[in-house]
C-alpha cells in the first residue's frame, strides 16, 4: 500500500466478506475457511496490502463476525472494517458511505473476498485501465454450450460468443459508482456493480479475467482448490575418514581400494550427503536426527536404506524427486570408471530417470585431507516438487 491514504485521490480497495456462505453448506462463513494455509478472506487481503497502487483498504464482515474476522487478520497492517449488510448491494452501498464519510476516493476496487486467489497482475491491469476510464472488470470466455432454462427445460441455447463470466474485482471512479448506486432502486438486487454502474450510463472496460480467481461457492468448490508446485530445494554435506582395512561403499556400490570410508553405518559418505539434501528439501532435519550415530542398530548398515527412508518422507509429503547431483572430493580412488554404476544405483534407489542424477568428482589438488588422502568429502543438492493445496 502507498501512503496517500487520507486523499481524495487515493484508490481504496473493498474486500466483501460480509456474506453468510450458506450455499457452501459450511458450519461458518466460508470466507473464513482455510485454503492453502490461509483463511479465504485473507488471500485478496494480503494481495491488496501489498500493492503499491492501493492507498487505503476496507474490509466488510457482517455484523456479529468481528472474533472471525480478527482472527482471519491478525498481523495484518493497516485495514478498515465496515458492518455489511443483508445483500452483496448492501454490503458495497454501506463501504460507499464509508469511504465518502471518511473524505472520498479518486477509485475504487470492489472484490469478492470469496475469490481468494487475486493475482498482482489482475491490479495492475485494472489500475492501468482506470488511468482512462471510468470503470473495468475481469471477464472470463463461455466455454460450454449456454442456454437459458425454465429450471426444467431448454429455452434458448444462446450465442456464447457473445457471452462472458464475470469475475471481480471491479474498479470504478468512486464519485461516478457512488452516483449510480444512489440513483439504482433499492427493491432491484444487482449481483454486481458492474450493471449499477452501466444503468448510471457509464462504460465498462473489460479486462482478460483468472481461472485462477474462480468464487468458491458450493462445497465442490472447497474440494476443487488448484494445487499449487511448489520447488523445495536441499543441500547436504559429508565427509569421512579413510582407513586401512575398511571397506570402501560410495553411492551404494562397494569399490575396491587400498583404504576403504570408517564410520556410522557402512559410512558411505556420498548416500549420507543425498540423505541430508533429500530431509533438507523438506525441512525434515538432518541424518543423525533419523538414524543416530550412536544407535548400535546403524552399525554397519547399508546406508541406502536412509536414502529410501528420505524417499519416503517425501513423497508421504505428496513430492516428487525432480533431480539430485552430488560431488566427491577425494584424490583417491579415481571415480570416473564407477561414475555410471553409482548414478544409475542412486537412480534405482529414488526410483527416478537416469538423466535426473548426476554424480560429479574433483579433486583438491592435493590440498587438504581429501589431497592427502585422509578422507574423502560429498556435497548434494536435491530439488523437489511438492504439490500444495
Ligand atoms: N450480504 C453480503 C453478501 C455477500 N457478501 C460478499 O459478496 C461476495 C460474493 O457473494 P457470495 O459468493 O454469494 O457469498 P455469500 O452471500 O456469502 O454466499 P451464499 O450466497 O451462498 O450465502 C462474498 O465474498 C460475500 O462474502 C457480502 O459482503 N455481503
Ligand atoms: C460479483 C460476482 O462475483 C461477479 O461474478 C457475482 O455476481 C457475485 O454473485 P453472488 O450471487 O453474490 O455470488
Amino acid at each position: 500500500m502507498s501512503d496517500s491514504s487520507n486523499s481524495a485521490n487515493a484508490t481504496h480497495a473493498v474486500v466483501l466478506a460480509a456474506g453468510s456462505g450458506s450455499r457452501s453448506g459450511l458450519s461458518r462463513p466460508k470466507q473464513f475457511e482455510r485454503v492453502r494455509g490461509k483463511p479465504i478472506v485473507r488471500h485478496s487481503v494480503d494481495s491488496f496490502l501489498s500493492h503499491a497502487g492501493i492507498d487505503k483498504l476496507w474490509v466488510v464482515i457482517g455484523a456479529g463476525q468481528e472474533e472471525l474476522a480478527n482472527e482471519a487478520l491478525s498481523g495484518c497492517s493497516a485495514y478498515y472494517l465496515v458492518i455489511g449488510g443483508d445483500t452483496r448491494q448492501q454490503s458495497v452501498r454501506n463501504t460507499l458511505n464509508a469511504i465518502a464519510q471518511s473524505g472520498g476516493a479518486q477509485s475504487i476496487l470492489i472484490h469478492d473476498a470469496a475469490r481468494p486467489f487475486l493475482s498482482r497482475n489482475i491490479i495492475d491491469s485494472l489500475l492501468a485501465v482506470l488511468k482512462t476510464e471510468a470503470g473495468a472488470m475481469p471477464v472470463l470466455p463461455a466455454v460450454d454450450t449456454m442456454i437459458s432454462t425454465d429450471g426444467q427445460r431448454l429455452g434458448q441455447t444462446l450465442d456464447r460468443e457473445k457471452l462472458r463470466r464475470v469475475q471481480t474485482p471491479q474498479a470504478f471512479d468512486f464519485e461516478k459508482l457512488l452516483a449510480a448506486h444512489d440513483i439504482w432502486p433499492e427493491d432491484i438486487t444487482a449481483t454486481d456493480d458492474a450493471q449499477i454502474f452501466q444503468a448510471a450510463g457509464h462504460d465498462i472496460h473489460l479486462i482478460e479475467g483468472d481461472e485462477n480467481l474462480a468464487k468458491y461457492t458450493f462445497p465442490s468448490d472447497f474440494e476443487r482448490t488448484p494445487m499449487q508446485t511448489q520447488i523445495r530445494t536441499g543441500m547436504g554435506f559429508d565427509v569421512h575418514q579413510l582407513v586401512a582395512g575398511e571397506e570402501l561403499w560410495l553411492g551404494g556400490m562397494k569399490i575396491d581400494h587400498v583404504k576403504g570410508l570408517s564410520g556410522h553405518s557402512d559410512a558411505d559418505v556420498l548416500l549420507h550427503a543425498l540423505t541430508d539434501a533429500l530431509l533438507g528439501a523438506i525441512g525434515a532435519g538432518d541424518i543423525g536426527d533419523h538414524f543416530p550415530p550412536t544407535d548400535a542398530k546403524w552399525q554397519g548398515a547399508a546406508s541406502e536404506q536412509f536414502v529410501k527412508y528420505a524417499t519416503e518422507l517425501i513423497a508421504g509429503k505428496g513430492g516428487t524427486i525432480n533431480n539430485v547431483d552430488m560431488t566427491l572430493i577425494c584424490e583417491a580412488p579415481k571415480i570416473k570408471p564407477h561414475r555410471e554404476a553409482i548414478r544409475a544405483n542412486i537412480a534405482t534407489v529414488l526410483d527416478i530417470a537416469l538423466d535426473q542424477v548426476s554424480v560429479k568428482a574433483t579433486t583438491t589438488e592435493r590440498l587438504g585431507f581429501a589431497g592427502r588422502e585422509e578422507g574423502i568429502a560429498a556435497q548434494a543438492i536435491a530439488t523437489i516438487s511438492l504439490e500444495k493445496i
